[in-house]
């Protein structure tokens, strides 16, 4: 069961992205003919979501390929186009060793596409173990856009809500609007209800009283990268919902595929964190929400802490109550 969605298409000597800064009311594509415009919609976030912006890489540097232009330079674009979600990285490194095997251009395209294939696999995998965990009847609160837009297909923690719908584990999905892009209540919502999956928007704000009046039994949430303790960087609010989960009782599930994970990382301390532009969150669509001279930080993403998270789902398993040994012992 895959997503109708297919946000990045490989079109034969260029790529197309569906625009999710358009999306749910416009269905704009975006054609990239080389890595600087592809490097170019993964900054402007045309293309977003962790294992989508290293799908959308790897397609980049067959791009430049394909006309030979000077490979460094078109990794070094992609590689600065956002600094947290490390699949971004994972895929131009595993771009470079079949390059640095002397590959062509139709060498190099063949591993984006088993890079995106392999991604829709993993979701469908991960899709599996993480409805598996839910209760019959499952309500779930999910943050974010975690679904086909955000991956090759089926999606992440969305993944596993469109698993657990199929199979009778899940009753209702309350999604975030997440502030201040709004992917959940343009991207999620858009997902959600094509697929009439039983779901309501909720503010940001008001997810800590849902569970505190309502029965939610997890939290599930996507990764843009995994320290090798277990700390998970994900959409800004991902932590203020696990510490509100931790006070309910109401469990707390990251997905991501085994490309998310930084071993190199020992904690979330050592995680980038990108902010953006003010204006991302004084203004909506370029109509100002805030007084014109209101200054702002906006951080995108955080860290949720380990100890916080009772369950990471990734392609190869399950890791309960997550921890560094328990990491390393199923990634290596
Ligand atoms: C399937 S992981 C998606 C992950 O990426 C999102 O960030 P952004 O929309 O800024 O690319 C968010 O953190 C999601 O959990």
């Amino acid at each position: 069961m895959t997503a109708s969605v297919q946000p990045i298409v490989w079109a034969g000597d260029h790529l197309r992205l569906l625009d999710q800064r358009v999306l749910p009311h416009e269905e704009r594509w975006v054609d990239c003919r080389n890595a600087f415009q592809v490097a170019e919609a993964i900054h402007g976030m045309a293309v977003r979501g962790a294992p989508a912006i290293g799908i959308a890489a790897a397609y980049g540097l067959v791009l430049d390929a394909l006309h030979h232009r000077d490979y460094d330079a078109a990794e070094l674009v992609l590689a600065e186009s956002r600094p947290t979600a490390v699949n971004l990285r994972w895929a131009l490194a595993r771009m470079r060793g079949v390059w640095r095997g002397g590959a062509d251009a139709a060498r190099l395209l063949a591993e984006a596409q088993l890079i995106h294939a392999e991604d829709l696999a993993q979701n469908l995998t991960m899709g599996k173990l993480g409805a598996a965990l839910l209760p019959r009847d499952a309500t779930v609160i999910t943050h974010c856009n975690t679904g086909a837009l955000a991956t090759g297909g089926h999606g992440t923690a969305l993944g596993v809500i469109r698993s657990a719908y199929a199979i009778g584990h899940l009753a209702q999905v309350y999604n975030t609007e997440t502030r201040p892009w709004l992917q959940g209540a343009r991207l999620t919502a858009w997902e959600l209800t094509r697929e009439n999956i039983p779901a309501k928007l909720i503010a940001d704000g008001a997810a800590a009283h849902l569970m505190a009046t309502q029965k939610i039994d997890w939290v599930i949430v996507g990764a843009d990268r995994i320290a090798a303790n277990g700390d998970t960087a994900n959409k800004i609010g991902t932590y203020s919902l696990a510490v509100s989960a931790r006070r309910h009782g109401v469990k707390f599930m990251v997905v991501a595929p085994s490309g998310t994970f930084d071993l190199q990382i020992r904690s979330g301390q050592s995680i980038p964190i990108e902010e953006r532009v003010p204006r991302e969150l004084t203004e909506f669509r370029g109509a100002p929400i805030a007084p014109l001279d209101m200054d702002a930080w906006n951080p995108v993403f955080d860290v949720t802490p380990a100890d916080l998270i009772d369950a990471i789902v990734c392609e190869k398993g399950v890791i309960e109550n997550p921890t560094e040994a328990k990491v390393r012992a199923l990634l290596g």
